[in-house]
This record gives structure tokens, C-alpha cells and sequence, in this order.
């Protein structure tokens, strides 16, 4: 038995997976509490993540029926770019700054500047810094903050920080690494220069965790976190990965030929490539994977945050929200949402705001603003998928993940926008299941049998018949007009 954990924005997802059958026997989540504040601040506490650690696997072990002694391996995934700063005494010194925090974009635009705009940054780094990217969180860190700034000894990202609690040891892997925008995804090493230029002491160069490959472990579990954990003390933690790298594992996109898209807080979709190709589009990520090779990648900020704050707002629940998404016709009468609720990546808009166009008392309704929001996100996706598709990435076969993969209205207007086949894996908690997945490979080196990750992958990720959506042909071509809509508004705010 492995255990698989996902520490996303919304909250931390267990699982546990039988890797003899390929099944999950159990889940478990735990929701995280956000901090927001004014100027873009989006923060969380990293304890919170331990606590929701503890909860959830508690959970995914109770519904598995099984006993946390059976659990030979663990792997973690987390949300990408996330600050966690630690002392000496490996103590927290701060909330831990997220993705999804705007705070640093000032920052982020001075390093930009520094290293040549996004062609200086796709020239050094392999990828275009952006706001949100951990290395601008540390010149905030400086720049707001001198007195914690001068206490840093680790610099982590949050599954490195989960893995450190596991383990004690303070280790990355090149997949989460290469979002930090201190790594060279070309190279697969830090960029300690870019390091020098916030703190030319070197405090923070020695600041920076142990890379290691994809395929290792970090090492066995701690005793006393085996113990409150109630888990095997011989229990192995794998390198783990960002919790699209860990996506890709768990829908089974791991070779050429597959392209993978999460709708979550954020919205992602990305493909598997065995070559660092560049993208010369800024806005495609050509991060590394957490399986060995390297997974061109776009992020759209606002997905089911602005799905959940209609949602909210209407004070529909989730079923009826599904509902009122599918009664409404196909552009939503007119009503055309820009949901760039915190500022946009993909566009790349970080200083925009949401706003709702075309509304007339004939089409101001719940149905029509819910089918606004859901198709207002996803056109944010289309735009990123647009740019994939121009920088090499052949495939149409998009294997749909995320919470909001959940709604049959959703997976319909994905396969009708992008005009290609919809598949939906058996586990929705794609990242969990890959870290699962992920820990068994690792695990397997450790003890010299190497299985390959493409047998694990074609054992345990299953495709769920009854999820699937085919796109309609008469809707896709209404669509495109929608969608040049959308465009045209974005051109205006760029
Ligand atoms: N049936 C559904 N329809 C639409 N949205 C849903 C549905 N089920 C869950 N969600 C949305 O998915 C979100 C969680 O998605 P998830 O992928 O777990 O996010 P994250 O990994 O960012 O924490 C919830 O906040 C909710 O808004
Ligand atoms: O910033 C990115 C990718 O570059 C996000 O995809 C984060 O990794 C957060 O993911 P979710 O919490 O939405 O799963």
C-alpha cells in the first residue's frame, strides 16, 4: 500500500492505493484556510498544511480499511511556487506566500527587467518569470521584511516543505524546482547568480535544499511523524513533485501524445515532452516533469475561485450551480465574463479585473451569469491551449482533472471550446493519485527492481467511461464566435 497526498490551495487530498490491484482504496481531504489582504497578499500557514496532512490520511485509512503499518512508500505533491521560509532551527518565519499572490509583481517585474525582459529570462532560464514564481517573493521578503530576511537558512516550496517535516531532510526535485525561477530548466540546476543579486552575502545559495532526480526517495519517514501519523516507520517518501507534475502522473501523461487539463483554484493544461523545446511564447512554462523529462505548461489564476465566488454570490449550491450552467444556452445569451478576479497570468494581464459585458435586463439572469463564469474561465484555457498547440504540442486527447471536472456541464463546454474529445480518469485527485504512483517508482529504485513508471501508470490511471464528452460540431462553430469575443475584450486590456 502507498499513500499518495495532494497539498493544493483549497485543501490537502490522501489517498491510498493498492499497487497490486491499481486501485484506491480509500480518500480522505481537508479543507486550508487562506489569508488574503489587500495589494494581492494570498498566504497560508504552513502548519495548517500539516494539520490538513494528519486529517486527511486519517481519513483515506479509515475508509481504505487498512492499517497505516501496511504503507511501505508516500509521495507529496503541492501547489507550485509557494515561499516557505525556515530558520536554523528548521522553524517557520513566516505564512508562507502562494502562487496566487500578487503582493511581489512589482518585484517580479524589476528581476524581469534585470534579466533582459521575456526573452532575456527564456534565454537564461528556459522559462519567463511571472508574477506569483517564488524568486520575486524573496526580494519582497527583503525588500518588506529585512529582519526575517536575515533569519532564512532553507528556502522551500511547499511539498519540499511537507517532504522536510516527513523526513527531517531538506531536498527538491526538478519539477517543483523549476517553477521557483531560480533553476535553469535547460541545465536542470539552481541559478545561484539570479540568488547573488537579492543577497550577495550567499545566504541565500546556502539557503537552497539538495536537488535530486525524480526517480529517488528523500528518504524513510521520521519516527515521531511515523508515530502521529500512525504509519509504518519504514515507510519510504519519495521526491514528490508540483501538483501538476504529480497531474501528469496521475492521468498517465508521461510520453509524448496526451495533453492534461485541471480545473481547480487554478486552471492548468499541459504535455508531456522528452526535450526542453522552449517555447518562444513567454506565457507557455516549459517547466521540468517530475518523471524525468519536461512538461511545457500554461496557468490561468482564476478558475473555480470564479466559479465559487458566483457560486457564492447566488448563493447556489454546487448541484444547482451544475444545473443553471446547463440550462443556459451557449454563450450565455450575450453575457461574456472576464474573470480576472486576481489579476491574470494567462492572458497575461496582472493588473486586470473581472468584469461581465453584453448584459440587457432580457439576459440578466442566475442561469446565464453561471454559464458566463464557467465559460469565461475556460476561454482563459482555450487562449493557453491555443498557445501550446502553436509551440509544437500536437495532441487533442485532453484528459479533464479538478474539482471542476466534477460537473457534466463543465466536461460538455471543455469538449465543445476546444473542439476536441473530453476523457475524465477514474480519480479526478489526479495529483494525489500520481504521487502515489510516483512514491511506488521510487520506492521500487530504492530496492534495486526499477519498475517502469509506464507499467505503474497503465495499471493504476483508468479511464471512466461514463465522464467522457465528444464535442458537438453545431456548438464548437457557435463557440468560435464567442470565443473571438473574448479575445477582442483581452486585446483591449493589454
Ligand atoms: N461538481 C462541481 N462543479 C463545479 N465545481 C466544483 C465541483 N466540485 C468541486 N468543484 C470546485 O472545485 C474546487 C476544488 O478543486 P481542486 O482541484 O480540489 O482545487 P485545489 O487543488 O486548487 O485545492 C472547489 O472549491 C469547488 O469550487
Ligand atoms: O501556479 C500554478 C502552476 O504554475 C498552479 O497550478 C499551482 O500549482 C496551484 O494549483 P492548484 O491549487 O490550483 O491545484
Amino acid at each position: 500500500m502507498y499513500l499518495g497526498i495532494d497539498c493544493g490551495t483549497q485543501g490537502t487530498k490522501a489517498l491510498v492505493l493498492d499497487t497490486h490491484s491499481g486501485r484506491v482504496l480509500g480518500q480522505g481531504s481537508a479543507a486550508h484556510r487562506l489569508i488574503s489582504g489587500a495589494n494581492g497578499r494570498r498566504e497560508q500557514e504552513p502548519a495548517d498544511w500539516l494539520q490538513a496532512f494528519e486529517q486527511a490520511t486519517a481519513q483515506a485509512l479509515q475508509q481504505a480499511g487498512v492499517s497505516g503499518r501496511e504503507i511501505l512508500g508516500i509521495g507529496v505533491s503541492g501547489q507550485q511556487h509557494g515561499l516557505v521560509l525556515l530558520d536554523g532551527k528548521g522553524q517557520v518565519l513566516r505564512p508562507a506566500k502562494l502562487w496566487c499572490d500578487t503582493e511581489s509583481a512589482a518585484e517580479n517585474a524589476h528581476l524581469l527587467d534585470f534579466l533582459g525582459g521575456d526573452s532575456g529570462s527564456l534565454e537564461r532560464l528556459g522559462v519567463a518569470i511571472a508574477p506569483g514564481y517564488t524568486v520575486s517573493k524573496l526580494l519582497w521578503t527583503r525588500d518588506r521584511h529585512p529582519e526575517v530576511f536575515a533569519r532564512i537558512a532553507h528556502i522551500l516550496l511547499p511539498h519540499d516543505y511537507l517532504n522536510y517535516w516527513l523526513t527531517g531532510r531538506f531536498s527538491a526535485e526538478y519539477g517543483d524546482a523549476s517553477g521557483s525561477g531560480y533553476f535553469n530548466v535547460r541545465t536542470r540546476s539552481w541559478d545561484t547568480e539570479l540568488l547573488e543579486l537579492i543577497d550577495p552575502d550567499g545566504a541565500l545559495v546556502r539557503a537552497l535544499p539538495e536537488l535530486i532526480e525524480s526517480h529517488r526517495c528523500v528518504g524513510p519517514i521520521r519516527p515521531q511523524v511515523a508515530e502521529r501519523l500512525g504509519l509504518n516507520p519504514r515507510a519510504l517518501v519519495a521526491s514528490g513533485g508540483g501538483d501538476n507534475m504529480m497531474g501528469a502522473i496521475g492521468t498517465g501523461n508521461i510520453a509524448p501524445g496526451a495533453i492534461t487539463m485541471s480545473l481547480g483554484t487554478s486552471g492548468t493544461v499541459y504535455a508531456y515532452s522528452d526535450q526542453p523545446q522552449v517555447s518562444p511564447h513567454p506565457q507557455v512554462a516549459t517547466f521540468c516533469s517530475s518523471s524525468g523529462g519536461w512538461l511545457p505548461l500554461i496557468c490561468t489564476m482564476n478558475l473555480t475561485n470564479a466559479s465559487g465566488a458566483i457560486r457564492d454570490l447566488l448563493g447556489l449550491d454546487i448541484d444547482t450551480f451544475g444545473a443553471l450552467v446547463g440550462e443556459a444556452p451557449v454563450g450565455a445569451g450575450g453575457v461574456l465574463m472576464l474573470p480576472f478576479l486576481n489579476g491574470e497570468r494567462v492572458p497575461a494581464l496582472p493588473h486586470a479585473t473581472a468584469s461581465l459585458h453584453g448584459l440587457t435586463s432580457d439576459n440578466l439572469t442566475r442561469a446565464n451569469l453561471c454559464r458566463a463564469v464557467v465559460e469565461g474561465t475556460t476561454f482563459g484555457l482555450r487562449y493557453g491551449l491555443d498557445l501550446l498547440r502553436d509551440s509544437g504540442i500536437r495532441s487533442d486527447a485532453i484528459r479533464l482533472i479538478g474539482g471542476g471536472a466534477k460537473s457534466a456541464a463543465w466536461r460538455q463546454i471543455v469538449a465543445d471550446i476546444m473542439g476536441a474529445p473530453v476523457a475524465c480518469p477514474q480519480h479526478t485527485e489526479a495529483a494525489a493519485l500520481g504521487a502515489a504512483i510516483q512514491a511506488v517508482w521510487c520506492a521500487s529504485h530504492e530496492h534495486g527492481e526499477a519498475l517502469s513508471l509506464d507499467d505503474l501508470c497503465e495499471r493504476c490511471v483508468t479511464l471512466d467511461d461514463t465522464r467522457g464528452a465528444q464535442p458537438d460540431a453545431q456548438r464548437s462553430r457557435a463557440y468560435e464566435g464567442v470565443y473571438q469575443r473574448y479575445r477582442e475584450q483581452v486585446q483591449q486590456l493589454q
